[in-house]
């Protein structure tokens, strides 16, 4: 009997073991180690801590909970106390703030950091500012590179001194490419630093889940100071959009739209370029005038109030049409620089393009601006259906229409399908079914709809009117328009003067060329007078109206230095241009 109770005994502790060996191991997989623990703790202490395991748990779920608590009531002093400031990735004052953090002391004293180099993939921000930046190093770099010829040196010495030096120039260049600037911002986290006077709480919070294409996750930035007022979080964001908008000077800046990882099209800040002078966009002046002209009316602020109290949508749009190649984007991006406007562009070429996309674009456009409306041929706005082709001078607009440059020569055909545009308002379909983009009711509806921002300038540009419907050319969607066209004598003489004729900002180095070194070997640059004379000899070896002005200007870039060779062999240029043209029409 006894033996029996024995028995029961040893089974029931040795099922107790096993019980406590499998909770052991359930344990080991929460907690590794824990087996090795518990057998420690019991061999050298006597101790067996599973038995203190629901204590243990109890313990740590209140000091969880205490914790919670205690941060939830440390959030509700601190949004009482304190004022916040949120700021989001998609809005232009993210790139602001995080270009004016970067730039302060604290970031890079901070103990935790976030590296970035300048590629558009480590950061949001820096695919505007970074891109930029580096164009800004280079000009800086070429400037200094420039300046060790010293403005003094004559062209020839220049010309000398940099074919010498060509190589070690372009060796410290491509060094200097290799090594990118680091740009060092506070990591994810609370930073803590002063602002006149104020101590300021800068937290930047990363939603994991998200981003915004090339891996770059969403982030948010919150801005927060003592007290219930946050005038000083909103002049430190005023102190940021300035010095963000300082460092673009006059350059002109230009978004595109593009599509993010969540298929959603956005304005993208893509460049800031110098601004062309509308004097290297070679057209007739009286166009050119007439379009400044236009544009400034447009803009006063007298004009805005009589569109208002006639009822007008104030808008202006403008259609600029040639071939490719003569000028059209040109005068667009040298309107902007004059006018010093923003430009937004957009290709209707883009098929996944669509109506709700191109509405919420204009949307978000900003009051004055340029929207540049490229290829508005594209595919599902071409009206495709009426074949029949008219007299090019008629073609543009039933607004005012100028002249052009030279001759059009494309067998601008004039589509006045009025009577049947509403049947090619709707295809954006092909016939196989596949999406053509934009449809042109859609384009209309956007050009015209309420959601079109007020005040924006519209330029499309096409390299096939004919195709166009004449809905979308009628007054107030299209209120001007300017052939592109092949080039003339004149426009043939302008492009030479254009490249030889020497520009202000180069002048220095010219006239000490001419002055203090007559006794150099090399020739001084031709006066006015006899560069007069020589573009009259170029625009006599050059056909009109059968180059476009970007293929002359081709030309005189391989002679860029040397006038007389553009003379000499203008003529085989232009036989060779013949013969590659006609090889390519029998292909
Ligand atoms: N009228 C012009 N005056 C000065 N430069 C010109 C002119 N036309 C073309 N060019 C030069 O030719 C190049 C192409 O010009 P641009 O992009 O303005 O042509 P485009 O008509 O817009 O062509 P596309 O229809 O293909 O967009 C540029 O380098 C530009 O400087």
């Amino acid at each position: 009997m006894l033996s029996l109770v024995q028995a029961a005994q040893n089974a029931s502790s040795t099922a107790a073991s096993s019980s406590s060996l499998a909770d052991s191991s359930m344990l080991d997989r929460f907690f590794p180690g824990f087996s090795i623990l518990s057998a420690l703790f019991s061999t050298y202490l006597h101790l067996d801590i599973s038995a203190y395991l629901s204590m243990m748990f109890v313990l740590t779920t209140v000091a969880a909970a205490a914790r919670l608590r205690l941060e939830g009531v440390i959030e509700t002093v601190q949004s009482y106390f304190t004022s916040t400031i949120e700021v989001r990735m998609n809005d232009e004052v993210f790139n602001y703030l995080m270009y004016w953090i970067s730039q302060q002391p604290f970031s890079h004293y901070s103990t935790r950091t976030v590296a970035s180099t300048k590629t558009k993939a480590n950061s949001y921000y820096s695919d505007d500012s970074d891109q930029d930046s580096d164009e800004d190093d280079d000009d800086d770099d070429d400037y200094d590179e420039d300046k060790k010829f010293g403005s003094n040196s004559t062209e020839n010495e220049y010309a000398d001194a940099a074919s010498n030096d060509f190589d070690s120039y372009w060796a410290r260049r491509v060094n200097k490419d290799k090594i990118k600037r680091l740009r060092i911002t506070p990591a994810e986290g609370q930073h803590w630093f002063w602002f006149r006077s104020h101590r300021i709480r800068f937290k930047r919070e990363q939603l994991e889940r998200r981003n915004y294409g090339w891996g770059v996750p969403v982030e948010k930035l919150y801005l927060s100071c003592f007290g219930r007022n946050p005038e000083i979080l909103k002049e430190l964001l005023l102190e940021a959009q300035r010095m963000y908008v300082d460092r673009d000077g006059d350059k002109t800046i230009i978004y595109r739209a593009q599509r993010d990882s969540s298929a959603d099209y956005d304005w993208v800040r893509c460049m800031a370029r110098p601004p062309r002078p509308l004097s290297t966009v070679v057209l007739d002046d009286v166009q050119k005038r007439a379009f400044i002209a236009d544009i400034k009316e447009y803009l006063h602020p007298r004009t805005r109030r009589w569109y208002a109290n006639r009822g007008i949508p104030y808008r202006r749009g403008y259609m600029f049409y040639g071939p490719p190649g003569t000028g059209k984007s040109s005068l667009c991006f040298a309107a902007a620089g004059a006018m010093h406007l923003k430009i937004y562009l957009i290709s209707l070429n883009s098929r996944t393009l669509n109506e709700e996309a191109l509405a919420s674009l204009f949307q978000s456009l900003p009051r004055r601006c340029i929207v540049l409306l490229e290829d508005v041929d594209a595919a599902g706005v071409a009206n495709k259906r009426d074949e029949q082709t008219a007299d090019p001078a008629t073609a543009p607009s039933s607004g005012q229409s100028t002249t052009n440059t030279g001759n059009t020569n494309n067998n601008n055909n004039n589509n006045d399908s009025s009577n049947n545009s509403s049947n090619s308002h709707s295809t954006n379909k092909d016939s196989d079914g596949a999406n053509r983009g934009i449809s042109l009711s859609a384009l209309l509806n956007i050009i015209d709809g309420v959601a079109s921002s007020e005040g924006r300038i519209l330029v499309m540009t096409t390299n096939h009117i004919e195709k166009l419907d004449s809905a979308l050319l009628r007054p107030g969607r299209v209120d001007l328009s300017i052939a592109f066209g092949y080039s003339d004598r004149e426009t043939i003489k302008n492009l030479f003067l254009a490249i030889y004729a020497p520009l202000e900002c180069e002048l220095p180095r010219t006239l000490t060329n001419m002055t203090q070194h007559k006794s150099a070997a090399a020739p001084p640059p031709p006066s006015t007078e006899e560069l007069a004379t020589l573009a009259n000899a170029f625009a006599d070896r050059i056909p009109t109206d059968e180059f476009t002005p970007a293929e002359i200007q081709g030309f005189l870039l391989f002679n860029k230095k040397d006038p007389m060779r553009a003379i000499e062999e203008a003529e085989s240029w232009v036989q060779g241009i013949r013969e590659k043209k006609g090889r390519e029409e029998k292909k």
